[in-house]
This record gives C-alpha cells, structure tokens and sequence, in this order.
C-alpha cells in the first residue's frame, strides 16, 4: 500500500523569511535527488516566486549546490517570444538563471512561435522524449515525475494557469494544455495539467501576500468554498510544503 504523502505547513514572521526558508529547502531537496538519481528536475512557475528564490543564488548556496545536475521546466508559460517583458522564461532567466551555471541544454524553454494548442503539443512531445529516454521518470500514474514543483497561488485560487471557472482545471488525459482566455493577462498561456502536477515527488506552494488569504485558508480546509478552488485541489506523492508568510496566514 501507498503511503500517504505528507503535508507541511510553515508560517514565518516576513517574506525574507520565507525566501532563507525557501532556500535552504530547495538546496537540501538538490543534494538529496542528485544523491539518490543523479539529477534534480525543478518545475517553475511565474509571478513573485522568482524573487522568493533569490536567496538560493546567494552564498552558500550559489557554490553549494550542484547546478550542473539541475533541470528546468516550467508549470506554466505565456505564450509569447521568450524575450517579452511578459515571458515566465525571462522572469527565470533575469532573476535566477543567469546567476547559476544550469547547463543551457538543461534548461526547457516553449517553442512559442506556434498556436497556443501546438506550443502546449510541442512541450507536451518534448516531455514524453525525455521519458521515453529516463531523463524524467513514468510515475505509477502514468504521467511524468518530477522531483519538485514550485507553485504560486493567485488570488483567485489559481494554480500554474488552472484558473476557477475554465475548463483546463478538469483535464485528466493531457499532460499540457493551453488557454487562449487566461483571467490573468497575458490570455494565451499552456499549462502542465493537474495529473502532471500531482505525480511530483515534491511541491512547494509560496505564497507571501495578502491578497492570496483566502485561497490560501480554501487550500487549508479553513474555509469552504463549493467548487473548490485549483489551489486546494494540489498533492504531492512525497511532500507538499506551504512556505507562507503572515499576510498569506491571516485567515487561517
Ligand atoms: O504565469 C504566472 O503568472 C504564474 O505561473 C501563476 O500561476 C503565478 O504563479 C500565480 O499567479 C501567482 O503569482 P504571484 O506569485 O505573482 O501572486
């Protein structure tokens, strides 16, 4: 029998407590995947979560961590040129990635010069290559696993671009889907479906604002909404961490 995964709630006093938290937790997760299958798979998402990570491209762990092991994917994208002011890519790149050596070939970035639909095919293509060749394993439910997601939340109950009211939240077959009618601009967006999401060994949730409160308080079980919101419906098959801080725990 399974055994269920584990969920972790921690609150700190600021962001920046949060961010040496987030830090910390991420590195560790490195040198164990890295120990244990010789590589560590990161899933990003947009918005304020790269600036909650800039602790990690800072000593010690700029030197610490084996970053020529690492792989980048990204939950969810804009479908837009990767050098757009809106692109989750560039975000990535600006505020991590050109900090730390991650070999560019490690790095998954869309072919955005297609149809959202394609875009979203392409990754979706690109993902079952790297399965068939044991860069990412199968998880027994069949869809990809990677070691660790990181995820915002936004104040709609959002999730990587599962939004409340939008058909993608229900996908159960594709591994990534697209929008053309995201409630957060930009409108077309592809994103990795729930399936994918809740076959990651790890998944953090980093949620430092006040504005995301309630979602946060729907995911927690302390306030009922009825359909749920994305946010709640996130599990990991190992551990699911919610790094908050108090404005993102004032209602619970
Ligand atoms: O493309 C995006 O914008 C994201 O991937 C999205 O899912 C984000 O993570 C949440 O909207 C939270 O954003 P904030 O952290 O900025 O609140």
């Amino acid at each position: 029998m399974a055994l269920a995964a584990t969920k972790n709630v921690l609150k700190f006093d600021s962001e920046e407590d949060v961010a040496v938290a987030l830090a910390k937790y991420t590195a560790e997760l490195s040198e164990k995947y890295i120990k244990e299958k010789g590589s560590f798979s990161v899933v990003l998402s947009g918005g304020t979560l790269i600036d909650t990570l800039r602790k990690l491209v800072e000593h010690p762990y700029k030197s610490s961590v084996d970053w020529s092991k690492w792989l980048i994917f990204w939950v969810d994208e804009r479908v837009v040129p990767l050098d757009d002011k809106d692109s989750n890519y560039l975000l990535a790149v600006q505020g991590f990635l050109s900090k730390v050596p991650i070999p560019a070939k490690n790095i998954y970035a869309i072919n955005y010069s297609k149809s959202p639909d394609d875009v979203a095919k392409d990754y979706e293509a690109r993902l079952k290559n790297l399965v068939e060749k044991k860069v990412i394993p199968l998880s027994a439910t069949g869809f990809p696993k990677f070691d660790l997601m990181l995820l915002g939340v936004g104040p709609d109950g959002h999730v990587a671009s599962l939004f409340p009211n939008r058909p993608q939240r229900d996908e159960k077959e594709r591994w990534v889907t697209f929008i053309t009618d995201s409630p957060k601009p930009p409108p077309p967006r592809i994103t990795f479906t729930f399936p994918v999401i809740n076959s990651s060994s790890d998944i953090a949730m980093v949620v430092t604002d006040k504005e995301e409160a309630h979602a946060v308080a729907v995911a927690l079980g302390r306030i009922i909404v009825c359909p749920t919101l994305p946010c709640a419906e996130v599990s990991a098959t190992k551990e699911l961490t919610w790094f908050l801080d108090k404005d993102a725990a004032s209602d619970l």
